[in-house]
């Protein structure tokens, strides 16, 4: 079974070990680097993996999963120095680290050794996460095969090329967030409509279950789900307005745009 090291636990190294562990994935696969010893101790304690350095974890895994804070990064990269890596052994780096590109790590890693950027999101947490994954220069055909396999235990996943990966990021990477926005102004609009905050977070959240299950298995677009539920002159077509009105749709495309500059500037050596 590939050993999976994740280094840096957490949020979304948690979200990652949660789901492989719910995916059936075994404990002695994965060992997480934490330096937060507060963090390192819940993580150990949660999961019942063993927590440890970068350079204990590193050794021996197949999959080095790079989970920090891209700041972060070329301290990781500095302590990968101190391990033996072997590309031979068809050992590679995942790195989830937004922004910071495979030609970060490749001049600071052996000669040769495969780097696959990957952008996932936390609903893997749940096992529907969307990872989106980006080729390094010297990542061949069965690395890719790899942390697909891994990746898809915790979701859907798709191969771009790296110069995408910005725009990724602001979109599904960030995505999870947007949506709970929505969900906190929808239920907000609940209680301010005069329902009781449990009522309005079940009428939202099943809301939103519900139109999400019909995106997935309907062959209809979003735009002509939209225009199934606006009855003429009726209660949605007004909403909608108002919605429209208040700059809803370009608020979107200027905040992912931001998003995707963010991403880009984290990248750079000096963010
Ligand atoms: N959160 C999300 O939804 C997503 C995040 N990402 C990317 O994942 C990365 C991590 O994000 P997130 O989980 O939110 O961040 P967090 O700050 O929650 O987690 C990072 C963890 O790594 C620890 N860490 C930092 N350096 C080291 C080190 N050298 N050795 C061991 N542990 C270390 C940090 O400790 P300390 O607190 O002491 O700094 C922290 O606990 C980022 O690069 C982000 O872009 C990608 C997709 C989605
Ligand atoms: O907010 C961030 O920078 C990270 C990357 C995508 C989601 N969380």
């Amino acid at each position: 079974m590939t050993r999976i090291a994740v280094i840096g636990g957490g949020k979304i190294g948690e979200a990652l070990v949660a789901g492989l562990l719910e995916a059936g994935r075994a404990t002695k696969d994965l060992v997480v680097a934490e330096q937060f010893p507060a963090r390192a101790k819940e993580i150990a304690e949660q999961f019942g993996i063993r927590v440890t350095t970068v350079a204990d974890a590193a050794e021996g895994a197949d999959l080095i999963v790079v989970a920090v804070k891209p700041s972060d990064v070329d301290g990781v990269l500095t302590a990968l120095g101190e391990v033996e890596l072997d590309s031979d052994r068809e050992q590679l780096i995942v790195s989830l680290a937004a922004g910071v590109p495979t030609s970060r790590f490749e001049p600071k890693l052996p000669a040769g050794f495969p780097v696959i950027r990957a952008m996932p999101n936390t609903p893997m947490l749940v096992g529907e996460g969307m990872s989106v994954i980006a080729p390094g220069r010297y990542v061949k055909e069965a690395h890719l095969e790899l942390v697909r396999d891994v990746l898809s235990a915790v979701g859907k996943v798709t191969v771009v090329s790296e110069n995408q990966m910005d725009a990724v990021t602001a979109v599904s990477g960030s995505g999870p967030a947007y949506f709970f926005l929505v969900v906190e102004a929808m239920v907000d609009a609940g209680v301010s409509l005069g329902l009781t905050r449990r009522t309005a977070s079940e009428l939202v959240v099943q809301t939103m279950l519900g139109s999400a299950a019909m995106l997935d298995r309907s062959e209809e677009s979003a735009t002509e789900l939209r225009a199934a539920v606006t009855s003429p002159a009726g209660t949605t077509a007004a909403a909608v307005r108002v919605l429209e009105q208040n700059g809803l749709r370009s608020a979107f495309i200027e905040a992912l745009h931001t998003a995707k500059d963010r991403s880009a500037q984290q990248g750079a050596i000096n963010d």
